[in-house]
């Protein structure tokens, strides 16, 4: 039996084979994205530099000496690699519980294809059975778009003391019903005062890459 840090570990070195030298890459946050850095590390002298999703994907990067880039300086990025909080077999995601959801979502979008890594915990038939939405909301507005997220039948919790990269505040939304995660991601983002919200469904992975006790099972649509 592996543990779930050494299937982090697994999809992380699985990942490399997606990097194609002479590009500038998209990395996203989080401990599973932090394996995949570490793995970057050895192949660094093959590519541009990358473009992180995070300020402390930023700063791992650097402490390994990849060139970080601003993504207004360079072009459409090869790949994007990050992890999720949960993953269908459509590969429509939820991320954002690090926090990091919209700079995630832009470096996703930027990039010609996003591939997930993630130990095979994080697969499930629905999304939102195990995990809950993360949500980012402009200060002010927090309480206005609380009401708004229990109509849509959530129950919003303000993730207190916890400040966005952005400057905005994340809130956690419990019990949504996410049977249409297509329509679910709209309806969210319509609320005025939401920046973004963690349902990557009209930006789905391109390839899911899971840690399992028999190895990396790689999941396409
Ligand atoms: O969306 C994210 C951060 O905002 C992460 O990808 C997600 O939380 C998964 O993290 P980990 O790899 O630590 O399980």
């Amino acid at each position: 039996m592996l543990t779930a840090e050494e299937k982090k570990q697994q999809v992380a070195k699985a990942a490399l084979e997606y990097v194609e030298p002479n590009t500038v890459i998209g990395v996203g946050t989080g401990s599973t994205a932090n394996c995949f850095i570490d793995e970057l590390a050895k192949m660094k002298s093959q590519i541009e530099g990358a473009v992180a999703s995070s300020q402390a994907t930023a700063d791992r990067l650097k402490s390994h000496g990849i060139p970080v880039l601003n993504l207004n300086g360079v072009g459409e990025l090869s790949i994007y690699v990050d992890g999720a909080d949960e993953a269908t077999h459509l590969l429509q995601l939820i991320k954002g519980g690090g926090g990091a959801l919209t700079r995630e979502k832009i470096v996703a979008a930027a990039s010609a294809k996003f591939i997930c890594i993630a130990d095979e915990s994080k697969l499930v038939n629905q999304l939102g059975q195990k995990f809950y939405l993360p949500v980012e909301v402009i200060p002010m507005a927090r309480s206005y778009v609380a009401r708004q997220l229990v109509k849509l039948g959530g129950n919003p919790m303000w993730r207190e003391g916890f400040t966005t990269d952005n400057g905005n505040m994340i809130l956690d939304v419990y019990n949504l019903n996410i049977s249409e995660p297509l329509k679910l991601e709209t309806a969210i983002n319509s609320i005025v005062g939401v920046v973004e919200n963690g349902l990557f469904a009209h930006r789905p992975a391109d390839v899911l890459l899971l840690g399992t006790d028999n190895g990396v099972k790689k999941l396409v649509v």
